[in-house]
Order: C-alpha cells, then sequence, then structure tokens
C-alpha cells in the first residue's frame, strides 16, 4: 500500500510526465508491431496471388497441365515443402517484443488506487466548481472550451466508479453521457468488432444496475445493428426494459444552495476588497535600501502580507530542476507523525536553504520579509500539484493544548510563507474561508500571514486552503516558520 502511494501518479502533474513518456515508448512498439503484421500480409497476399494464376492455368485442362515435367515436378515440390513451410510461417508468434515491453513496465502503470484518486479529484473539480457533468465530458471547463474531450470508455469508468460508490446521481449522468456518444457512433470498446453485442453488453449492465432510461435507446439501437445470433437477446433484453422501467428510482437533486465560503472563495465570488495598502519594505536589511520589496499589507488580525516579484524567474527555474526529479507525495502531520491523506493531494520535496548559494539567499530573503528568523526553522518545501490537486482547508500550527505537551516541548509554526512559483490557467487559489481572502498564483508571489496571537496560541481565523487545481500546473514553496527562536526579536505578549 505504501509503496503505492509513493507512486500516486494523478498527484502531481510533472510527475505524470513519465507516463507520457512510457505510453510514447507503448505507441512505438505497436508501430513495429502493425509494420511486421503488414509485411506479413503483402507476402501472404503476394503468394495467394501466384498460387491461383497457377490454378488458373491448371484449370483449363489438369492432365495437360500436370503432363508437363515442369509443372508436376514444381507441383511436387510445393506439396511437399512450401504449404509446411507456410503452416510454420502462420503459427510463428508476433507482437511478442511489445507485449514483452508493457510487461517489463507493468509495475509502474497506475494502479487501481491511482485510478479511483482520479475518479475523485474529477468529483472534486466538478463539486467545488460547480461543473456540468456534459461540460466536464466536452472539455468546457468554466467557461473556457478546451479542444479536449473524453470519449465513451472515459466516461464509463466515472459512471462505473461513482456506481460502485453508492453515488447514484452522478453515475447516472456519466453513463448517460457515455450512452450519448455511443448513439452519436462512439465505440465502446476498441478491441470489440461486433458493435451490436457490445452494445447489448452495456445496456445488460445498465439494467443490472436500474438505469433502464440510460439503457433503452441502446437497446434500441443494438435492435437496428442486430445480426440474426443476438437478435432474440437484444429482444429479451427490450422486454425486460419495458417491464422494469416503471420502478425506476431517481435520486433527489440537491439544489445547490449549500455552497461554502471555501467553494465560494474558489470560484472567485468573494468580493473584492480593497487591499489595505501597498509599500515598500526598506528595512531590515541595508540590501533593503538598495532593492525594496514590493508588499501589500491584506489583513490585520491576523497579519496577512502579500509580496511581488520576490522571486526572480531564474530562481524559480532553480527550485523546479532542483524538485522535479524529487517529487514524493506529500504528506500531513497527524498524531505525531507524518502521513498521506487525501486532504493534500500534491507531490513535494524537502531544499535545506544551505543546499547552495541560491537557497541560502532565498532564505535570508524570508527573513527580511517577515522579520523572523528561520534558525531552527525546518527546511523550504516545494511542491506540485497534479489532477485536482488541493490541500483542503486546515491550520498551520499543530495545537498542541489539544495534543496534551508539557509547555517546555510547544514550538509552534508562528508564520507561513508560501511563494507562487507558477500562475495557474483555472482553479488553484489560495483561500481563507474565514477571513474571505483569497489569492491567486502569480509566480514570484509570496503571502506571509502570523498563524499564532501575539501571546502564542493558535489563531483559527487562519483557517486556508488549496483550492483544487481546475487547469494548470501549480508549483508553490512553503517556509514554514517556527516560534521558539524568535525569542529576543519578537518576545510573546501575555494576553
Ligand atoms: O498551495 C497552497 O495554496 C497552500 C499550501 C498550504 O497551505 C500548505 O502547504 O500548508
Ligand atoms: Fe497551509
Amino acid at each position: 500500500k505504501n509503496e503505492e502511494q509513493e507512486k500516486s501518479h494523478s498527484n502531481s502533474v510533472a510527475g505524470m510526465e513519465k507516463l507520457l513518456e512510457l505510453e510514447s515508448q507503448f505507441i512505438e512498439g505497436f508501430n513495429n508491431y502493425a509494420n511486421e503484421m503488414q509485411a506479413k500480409l503483402s507476402l501472404v497476399r503476394s503468394f495467394v496471388t501466384a498460387m491461383q494464376t497457377e490454378q488458373a492455368k491448371a484449370a483449363q485442362n489438369r492432365e495437360h497441365y500436370l503432363s508437363n515435367p515442369l509443372n508436376a515436378f514444381a507441383l511436387i515440390r510445393r506439396m511437399h515443402r512450401d504449404w509446411i513451410e507456410w503452416k510454420n510461417f502462420i503459427e510463428e508468434p508476433m507482437g511478442w517484443a511489445q507485449a514483452d515491453l508493457i510487461n517489463e513496465h507493468k509495475d509502474q502503470l497506475p494502479s487501481k488506487t491511482d485510478l479511483e484518486d482520479a475518479c475523485v479529484a474529477m468529483k472534486r473539480l466538478k463539486d467545488v466548481y460547480n461543473l456540468k457533468t456534459r461540460d466536464m465530458a466536452n472539455g468546457l471547463l468554466n467557461d473556457i472550451q478546451y479542444n479536449v474531450s473524453l470519449n465513451a470508455l472515459d466516461t464509463y469508468e466515472l459512471g462505473s466508479y461513482f456506481h460502485n460508490h453508492q453515488d447514484t446521481q452522478l453515475a447516472r449522468e456519466w453513463f448517460s453521457e457515455c450512452s450519448n456518444m455511443l448513439l452519436d457512433g462512439e465505440i465502446l470498446h476498441p478491441i470489440t468488432l461486433d458493435q451490436s453485442n457490445m452494445l447489448f453488453i452495456f445496456a445488460s449492465t445498465l439494467v443490472k444496475m436500474k438505469y433502464y432510461s440510460v439503457a433503452r435507446p441502446l437497446i434500441e439501437l443494438a435492435m437496428k445493428l442486430a445480426n440474426e445470433k443476438n437478435t432474440q437477446k437484444i429482444l429479451n433484453l427490450r422486454g425486460e426494459i419495458e417491464r422494469l422501467s416503471p420502478n425506476e428510482t431517481f435520486a433527489e437533486v440537491i439544489a445547490e444552495n449549500s455552497t461554502s465560503l471555501y467553494q465560494k472563495g474558489c470560484r472567485g465570488q468573494f468580493a473584492t476588497q480593497s487591499k489595505l495598502y501597498c509599500q515598500y519594505k526598506f528595512s531590515p536589511a541595508p540590501f533593503l535600501r538598495l532593492a525594496p520589496l514590493k508588499m501589500e499589507l491584506s489583513h490585520l488580525d491576523p497579519l496577512i502580507i502579500v509580496y511581488y516579484d520576490v522571486l526572480s524567474a531564474a530562481e524559480i527555474k532553480q527550485l523546479q530542476c532542483y524538485a522535479r526529479p524529487l517529487l514524493d507525495i506529500a504528506k500531513v502531520y497527524e498524531d505525531g507523525k507524518n502521513v498521506f491523506q487525501p486532504v493534500r493531494t500534491s507531490k513535494g520535496t524537502w531544499l535545506d536553504r544551505n543546499y547552495s548559494n541560491w537557497s541560502r539567499t532565498i532564505g535570508r530573503r524570508i527573513e527580511d520579509m517577515t522579520d523572523l528568523t528561520l534558525n531552527d526553522s525546518a527546511e523550504m518545501q516545494i511542491l506540485n500539484y497534479g489532477l485536482g490537486g488541493h490541500y483542503a482547508a486546515h491550520y498551520d500550527y499543530f495545537d498542541f493544548v489539544k495534543e496534551n505537551k508539557p509547555i517546555n516541548e510547544i514550538n509552534d509554526r508562528i508564520a507561513t510563507v508560501l511563494f507562487y512559483l507558477t500562475q495557474v490557467d483555472q482553479g488553484g487559489a489560495t483561500v481563507f474561508p474565514r477571513l474571505q481572502q483569497s489569492f491567486s498564483p502569480q509566480p514570484g508571489m509570496a503571502v506571509f500571514w502570523l498563524n499564532l496571537h501575539d501571546d502564542g496560541t493558535p489563531n483559527n481565523q487562519t483557517l486556508h486552503g488549496a483550492c483544487p487545481v481546475l487547469v494548470g500546473s501549480k508549483w508553490v514553496m512553503t517556509q514554514w516558520i517556527e516560534e521558539r527562536s524568535q525569542i529576543y526579536t519578537r518576545p510573546c505578549l501575555k494576553r
């Protein structure tokens, strides 16, 4: 199970590039397979033609034909040798190299869990952004039409997943999309030759699941395409649908009025407040006199400050190059340890600030931005989100009160700095639902906020989350800053 989570293909867009590369190898293999078949086919065809010509010559008068010693000798030789060789030729296995190629990479292929995660991510996108199933299937995502659509097999997979997970309303919607595609002439399975039988099988599955109204038009089409062999069973199924369909139950469609503040934020529906003010930050480092930081005060309690152009394009490239080969499933802290949880779907890696000169520079800049020290703080974490990748609303502090820790062991995360390395085409905002604040990623921008009150207790107004990425590859870097080493510069105040 653990190993499977390490792979978790859908959890990072950059991580999925490996799959695309692998598929390109498979395609090349299949192309070779097709070429081999074609070569074999043309050999067979030319042999058949030659033999037919010979037969035609003989047909006029067989005895006369065979009375020529050349014809007689050739026939005997052919019948002794050639046909056996052709038999061997036919039996020669084909496509083994290609099958081996796939077999060798079997454990790099997405698992059942990966596919299920991907289905869950599709539902998350639908729910958070209030998308219609039909629009999703057709590549219309939040009013932007992409030149991409799902095919019948994709929609069938989603229908089956939601059916198996008791979401019959959603299952019906995806099966209906699948059915519409089939009625438009799409093929459900590329390896079936008998279209009518394929429709029959799909319709009987739908009948078993009690989606009679989705099955009905399919069975009509199957009837049209039927051959003698399957007419009777199609007729039987049609009868069954007529008999059962009055009992069909439709799940109640829940009116869309329960939009949470989090969802509103993700949809960009918070009233756009004027940010408090903007200024240049010239201190504490003398260097800032020359290159002040552009900051925008966004919220006072908890304090939230946004910085613009605080990472250069070159630094962003460095960070991504460093992280790309090291991406591993991101975890969350729970009961004293770090574990994988579906509330956080991304891949990431840690970066020691002392890794190199450029990382040290970034570390110093964080201290300038925050007026805090990073002594004893954890490493920086670089993250890349995947299909519908998100981080559900959470706090960055630990809340040791809940954990019953003695006071001298308490060292909480006083602040967070969240850098955006990329822009996200759609979705992927960071939302503070209780403050009704949302931030859309822009490369080089950073959000800094304090997680604790001045007396060191957790400020639950800092609840925040990363909205699912609808379209894009979202890269961020976070620095969680710890409390205790701030003692000389920022002593905690009594309430
Ligand atoms: O990626 C984001 O927008 C937020 C990430 C975050 O909250 C975290 O990593 O703690
Ligand atoms: Fe966070």
